[in-house]
């Protein structure tokens, strides 16, 4: 059993630092917050980010990042828009770096990916994504993820390195692929909170979950991702668990967008990271710089920014009729 290094004591950090814990490895766990570390420390638990579950005893929750720079590998799981700056501060030792994050840098408009081997020039990258509730992933219930790299030799190496009886890995080399389902998702799980909180019915559900995924393609290949990974578990998979059910903190809050409550006030002392509202204006900057027609997410943006729920759905109700197909 190897130690392995956590960057970020969210709900997803800590539960994977959980899985991890209970198949034998040795987890370092960096976390922001003193009162998380203490209570991971002293009484197991992370009542902050994953309240209810008691974690192992081989996970040690840390401050200073350098502790976990020397792990076999390092799972990195901090919101996306923190990213590069988390990174920044871990000393480089060529160790693989698994990014677990789900979203698009601002400004830069760059994947993960891309800010990851920026940050941290020399370490090999993969992604890690699909349908993951972190609450069922710690609680050990049974999970599928992709886990891609460039690499191919790498991506089984890490696959092995991480699968457990409940947590199983398809490997993949479609890195732009795994990350583009992740990041698009959040936004379409938002829409699909929308279309609950209005009370707009199962048909519309369906009917944004499908042409969403149709938006998501469409995106995805002009970005060089492959049609199998993104109607794969990180694409259709992890669109499906955010788009329907409250437990997605996504979903959560286009409810309350639909319910017509204001963004900033859906959004203001959260401590919890819900990335669609992030990743919905830099996806629809990076669907225009590509050429790609993205309506639902510019729905979710204008939704963000204020907009009427009823004149916005009326507007994507009523745009010139056109074949179906991505
Ligand atoms: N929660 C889940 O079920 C899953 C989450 N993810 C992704 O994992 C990433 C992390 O999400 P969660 O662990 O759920 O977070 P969370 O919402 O549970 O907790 C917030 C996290 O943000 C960190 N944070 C806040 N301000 C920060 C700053 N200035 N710099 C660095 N970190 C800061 C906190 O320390 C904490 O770790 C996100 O990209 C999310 O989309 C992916 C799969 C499942
Ligand atoms: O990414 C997730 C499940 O795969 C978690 O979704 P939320 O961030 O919407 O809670």
């Amino acid at each position: 059993m190897s130690v392995l290094g956590v960057l970020g004591g969210g709900a997803w950090g800590t539960a994977l630092a959980q899985v991890l814990a209970s198949g034998g490895h040795y987890v370092r766990l960096w976390v922001r917050e003193p009162e998380v570390i203490q209570a991971i420390n002293g009484t197991h638990e992370n009542p902050l980010f994953l309240p209810g579950r008691t974690l192992s005893d081989r996970i040690e929750a840390v401050g200073d990042i350098t502790w976990v720079a020397e792990a076999a590998a390092v799972l990195v799981v901090t919101p996306a828009q923190h990213m590069r700056s988390v990174l920044a501060d871990l000393p480089r030792h060529g160790q693989p770096l698994i990014l677990c994050s789900k979203g698009i840098e601002a400004g830069s408009l760059k994947f993960l990916h891309e800010v990851a081997r920026e940050a941290v020039d020399g370490s090999p990258v993969a992604v890690l994504s699909g349908p993951t509730f972190a609450h069922e992933v710690a609680a050990g219930l049974p999970t599928a993820v992709t886990l891609a790299a460039e690499d191919a030799a790498l991506a089984h190496r890490l696959a092995a390195t991480i699968a457990q009886p409940t947590l199983r890995p398809y490997v993949s080399t479609d890195v732009v692929g795994a990350e583009v389902g992740g990041a698009v998702k959040n936004v379409l799980a938002i829409a699909c909170g929308v279309v609950e909180g209005a009370g707009l019915g199962q048909n519309a559900r369906a009917a944004v979950i499908a042409r969403g995924f149709a938006e998501m393609t469409r995106f995805g290949l002009a970005r060089g991702a492959r049609a199998e990974t993104l109607s794969g578990l990180s694409g259709l998979g992890d669109l499906v668990l955010t788009c329907s059910s409250t437990s997605s903190r996504n979903f959560s809050l286009g409810v309350g967008l639909g319910q017509g409550r204001p963004a900033e006030d859906l959004l203001a002392d959260r401590r919890t990271v819900a990335e669609g509202a992030h990743t919905a204006p830099v996806l629809a900057q990076a669907a225009a710089a590509a050429g790609v027609d993205m309506p639902v997410t510019e729905a979710v943006c204008q939704l963000l920014a204020g907009a009427d729920v009823g004149r916005v759905v009326e507007a994507l109700l009523t745009r010139p009729l056109r074949e179906e197909g991505f």
